[in-house]
């Protein structure tokens, strides 16, 4: 079967988008790994697939696959480039777009200049509902890795992340703890391992490894999650300018357990393609 997609990218990290509400295709896991290769397949960090929504009341249903296969919770610089798609397809004329997610709902709003507003709900904070291994909630937890113990936040933003402090970035472990920590056993579900920088109180540095994709130029709900662990460490103001290594989001959290955690960036649209599958 002939399958249009369209190529996109969110500050480097980039997708595979499909419109499922116009085409009907199954994608197994062993397909999204292949789709992903870099050599054999497109190429890339998630595929999107734009689904009608189970809720009436949403506007669509928002399905993220990681490179690895594994379907996952949210994908923050996909959102953005979810709302792109869906107007570009004229699969709505909305500028707010409502989307239910894997466990939850964001709200995407069209800016000018590509540039997308996406509300990522609120950040959850309890052990068990990240989930992450510990007693009770904490803004950092001790954890046992290799042959030294890390200092981290744990953090969901519909996905896992710790996030760890570092000096400078560009001299941050990445390659030696981003893969011990991600299968980490105190991550049942594993996780996105950010590297964090601040660089002013509105300032920030980072870097992630990404659960089931590796190390990527850039990611939405890592920097949510990021600036998330700054607040609750007493390191950051409410609104933060985040340097990823593919661009600038720009985040801000309120501070409050129910308050979302906002972001805004860009979006970019490469190619439209179609792949016999
Ligand atoms: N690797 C993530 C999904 C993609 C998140 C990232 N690309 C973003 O922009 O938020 C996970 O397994 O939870």
């Amino acid at each position: 079967m002939l399958v249009r997609f369209t190529k996109m990218h969110g500050l480097g990290n980039d997708f595979m988008v499909v419109d499922l509400v116009t085409q009907r295709v199954r994608f197994s896991e062993d397909k999204v790994k292949k789709l992903a290769d870099r050599h054999l397949g497109i190429g890339f960090d998630q595929l999107l697939l734009v689904e009608p929504p189970a809720n009436p009341d949403m506007d669509f249903r928002y399905r993220i696959f990681n490179a690895d296969g594994s379907e996952v919770e949210h994908c923050g610089n996909g959102a953005r480039c979810f709302a792109r798609f869906v107007r570009d397809k004229r699969l709505t004329t909305k500028d707010e777009i409502h989307v239910e997610t894997a466990n939850g709902q964001a709200v995407l709003r069209i800016r000018d200049h590509q540039q997308v507003e996406v509300n990522m709900g609120a950040p959850e904070l309890q052990p068990a509902n990240i989930p992450f291994q510990a007693e009770q909630a904490s803004p950092t937890y001790e954890v046992e890795v290799g042959n030294e113990s890390v200092t981290l936040s744990a953090v969901s933003m519909g996905n896992p992340h710790g996030v760890l402090v570092v000096d400078n970035v560009d001299s941050a472990p990445v390659e030696t703890l981003g893969p011990l920590l991600e299968p980490h056993s105190r991550f049942p579900a594993k996780a996105n391992i950010g590297f964090m920088q601040v660089v002013s109180p509105s300032e920030v540095r980072l870097r992630v490894y990404e659960r089931g994709a590796g190390e990527t130029m850039a990611c939405g709900t890592g920097a949510c999650a990021a600036v998330v662990a700054g607040r609750l460490r007493g390191l950051l103001d409410e609104t933060v300018r985040v340097n990823l290594p593919g661009g600038v989001l720009k985040i801000s959290w309120k501070g409050g357990e129910n308050d979302p955690v906002m972001m805004t960036g860009p979006t970019a649209t490469v190619f439209e393609g179609q792949i016999y599958l």
